[in-house]
């Protein structure tokens, strides 16, 4: 097992440098190396990060596109927001663009190297990493429904009344607007969701409207979203490091959609190791290939 502990993010917007201060919180990194194309980005970030030295032992610097790609993991966040109202797939040919540049400019990259996607839209980005990088698919990933199935454990977790970590639900599918819910595999301390009382009263049509337009309001209220994906990064990063296994929803390969998009995986040191077969019902298995059918659409508009 490779010991990793040395981050870098690229993009020091508002994500890259709110994940990194989540990182220096989690002390489980041993540096973290900024990078963006605008310098005073990079440098106004650090400066203001060194503020929150004495908290953590983690090292925090900019540094260049190379030093980069010889990091442990490698998260990327650079390129263009949503603004107001847009889809996260409109921001493909910007997003594209600056990927296959950022990618480009580290290459060589560390074999070794976990290449972690967060710019939008992730499905798709982390496709095109995948063939650009040239690293095995399982060292690339990306956040994915992560952050939506985050986003609705909070949201059951108050309808039920127990902890959102004893919530076993998941947001599949893209991150984006073709998610779904797999409200027939979730679950709390084995009973089925469904069975549930509280469950079986709302409308769960009203419940994934909520959750999957959540960014957009956030976006509508304040430009942008960063806390929430900052926390998801932050404990993704956590579990490689450690490789602790965890089940989390992520963009990967799938084979037999032959695109990439979210299922539960297990993460390890190594990057994803399997992906969880999970329980849908016909009509979720209906969601997952429209889901696939929309990315994969995109995907070979840019990749062939
Ligand atoms: N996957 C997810 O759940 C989430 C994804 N996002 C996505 O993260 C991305 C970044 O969002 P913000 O940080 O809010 O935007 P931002 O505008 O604050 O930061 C983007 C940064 O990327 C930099 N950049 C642009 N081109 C670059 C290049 N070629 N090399 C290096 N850096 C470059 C910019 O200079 C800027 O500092 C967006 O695509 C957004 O949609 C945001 C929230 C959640
Ligand atoms: C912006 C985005 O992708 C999110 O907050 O879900």
């Amino acid at each position: 097992m490779v010991q990793r502990s040395r981050v870098a993010i690229i993009g020091a917007g508002s994500v890259g440098a709110t994940i990194a201060f989540a990182l220096l919180l989690q002390k489980v990194s041993s540096e973290i190396i900024l990078v963006d194309i605008v310098e005073e980005t990079v440098q106004g970030q650090v400066l203001d990060l060194s503020d929150a030295d004495f908290i953590t032992s983690t090292q925090t610097r900019g540094g260049t596109f190379q030093e980069a790609g010889q990091c442990d993991i490698i998260i990327i966040t650079a390129g263009a927001k949503q603004k107001p109202g847009e889809t996260r797939v409109e921001l493909i040919a910007r997003n594209y663009k600056i990927l296959d540049n950022v990618i480009g400019t580290m290459k060589p990259i560390n074999p070794h190297a976990i290449l972690l996607l967060v710019a939008n839209p992730v499905d798709v980005l982390t496709y095109i990493a995948q063939k650009l990088s040239g690293l095995p698919k399982n060292q690339v990933f990306g956040s994915g429904t992560f952050l939506d199935s985050a986003r609705l454990r909070l949201k059951l977790a108050s309808l039920i009344g127990v902890a959102e970590n004893a919530i076993h639900c998941y947001v599949l599918g893209e991150h984006g607007d073709s998610q779904f819910i797999a409200w027939s595999s979730g679950h709390v301390g084995g009973k089925p969701l469904l069975d549930f009382p509280e469950i079986k009263a709302i409308d769960k049509d009203a419940i994934a409207k909520e959750i999957s337009g959540k960014a957009y309001e956030i976006i509508k209220l304040k430009g942008a979203t960063y806390f929430g994906i900052a926390g998801c990064v932050s404990m993704l990063v956590q579990c490689i490091i450690l490789n602790q296994r965890h089940v989390r929803p992520l963009s990967t390969f799938v084979e037999e959609y032959g695109c990439v998009l979210s299922m539960p995986v297990v993460l390890g040191g190594n990057g994803v190791e399997r992906i969880i077969e999970v329980h849908l019902s016909s009509d979720e298995k209906v969601r997952l290939q429209q889901s696939a059918k929309a990315l994969k659409e995109i995907c070979d508009k840019y990749i062939h």
